[in-house]
């Protein structure tokens, strides 16, 4: 299966069971913080104006959002926007100022000492940029690290860690120290360190931030693969738009502390909320993230027929290869049965800009 095709199938999964459930979260730094989301007046003041009368910043403004299982669900915005507050409030690593938080349906603002651990060593591990790894010890035993805090023998813990090593490519490692490994490769034991325990959300804070591009590149696919193997459900944090769109199910996109857009990939590149976003997904090349399920049409007597087939999911980009190559429309099958097809000009009506996401107008 391909990337595009978990996507798409991801994408129109609203029915899956809900991880995490946000409501109206603020978290706000400063004196007398609490006053400021309970006075509507305070609340709806742009955020310098919130500093100069108050001494405050509003980190996280009125957010809403639902986590689903499985789902690759990514936090984007400028530095300062506000993702590392919202995602480090999840776990209350930062406390929130007010708003509810669920996990699986569990409320953790009401949660004691030992289920916030428990919480965080269990059920929602984070995967830090600074890798965050004990430079003494070898590779396996910072991959086994979690699971000894969890109070797991040493031969279990060694062995789930050899298993995790060997998932994410450092087979023949073990031994060395962190210091011994590339960027990269301290990288991917901190990934491991956060699988080893098998949690069921994990959570990246820009992982992949300090690495060099190739190697980010390579980081990237393996979160993607991981993902498709294993169907984790994961909240990934990130100001870069191409690794939010190639990573994201569905992607929130922070400005000053609120959540301007929630959507898709294909969604936030196709329909833009508002000037802002539209600015910020400007120079994205449309036919890399819009997909044939928008780009179709219902064909016309027997339109297509012959043509080259393809799923949902595929990219435009896709299509269009696939349209000059045989010079036919190509037909979008799913299960066997032709949902539509698409020609020459209803995939330029994407590239150009003209044909929207279904459901939202252009
Ligand atoms: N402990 C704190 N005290 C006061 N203000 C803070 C604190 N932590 C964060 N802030 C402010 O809250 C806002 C959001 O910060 P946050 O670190 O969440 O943004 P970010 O989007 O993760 O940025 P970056 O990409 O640079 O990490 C910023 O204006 C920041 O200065």
């Amino acid at each position: 299966m391909k990337a595009s095709d978990t996507k798409a199938e991801a994408a129109t999964s609203a029915g899956r069971p809900l991880v995490f459930s946000v409501r109206n979260l603020w978290k706000v730094f400063g004196p007398k913080a609490g006053k400021v989301p309970a006075d509507p007046e305070l609340a709806a003041l742009a955020p310098a104006e919130l500093r100069e009368r108050t001494g405050c910043t509003a980190a996280v403004r009125d957010v809403s959002f639902d986590v689903r299982k499985g789902e690759v669900f990514v936090v984007m915005g400028l530095s300062g926007s506000g993702k590392s507050t919202l995602v480090r409030c999840l776990t209350r690593l930062i406390e929130p100022t007010s708003g509810s938080i669920a996990i699986d349906g569990e409320d953790v603002l009401s949660m004691d000492t030992t289920r916030l651990r428990e919480l965080r060593r269990h059920r929602a591990s984070m995967v830090f940029q600074h890798f965050g790894l004990l430079p003494h010890r070898s590779v396996l035993d910072n991959v086994a690290y979690g699971l000894e805090i969890q109070g797991m023998g040493r031969a279990a813990r060694r062995s789930r860690a050899a298993e995790v090593v060997a998932k994410v490519g450092l087979e023949g490692m073990e031994h060395r120290r962190p210091g011994q490994l590339s960027g990269g490769q301290q990288q991917r034991v901190g990934l491991a360190r956060a699988l080893a325990v098998d949690p069921e959300v994990l959570l990246f804070d820009e992982p992949f931030s300090a690495l060099d591009p190739l190697i980010r590149r390579d980081m990237q696919e393996e979160v993607v693969r991981l993902h498709r193997e294993e169907g984790r459900t994961m909240v990934f944090i990130t100001h870069d738009l191409s690794e939010a769109l190639k990573l994201g199910d569905r992607i929130a996109l922070m400005r000053d502390g609120r959540i301007v857009q929630l959507g898709t990939p294909e969604e936030i590149v196709g329909a833009p909320a508002d000037d802002y976003v539209r600015d910020f997904v400007r120079d994205v090349p449309r036919e890399q993230v819009m997909t044939v399920r928008t780009a179709m049409r219902p064909a016309d007597g027997d339109e297509g027929e012959g043509g080259p087939a393809l799923a949902p999911g595929a990219t435009v980009f896709e299509a269009i290869e696939a349209v000059a190559r045989t010079g036919r429309t190509a037909r979008v099958v799913e299960d066997g049965r032709c949902l539509g097809v698409v020609g020459h000009a209803d995939l330029l009506g994407v590239v150009a800009g003209t044909t929207a996401p279904k459901g939202v107008a252009a």
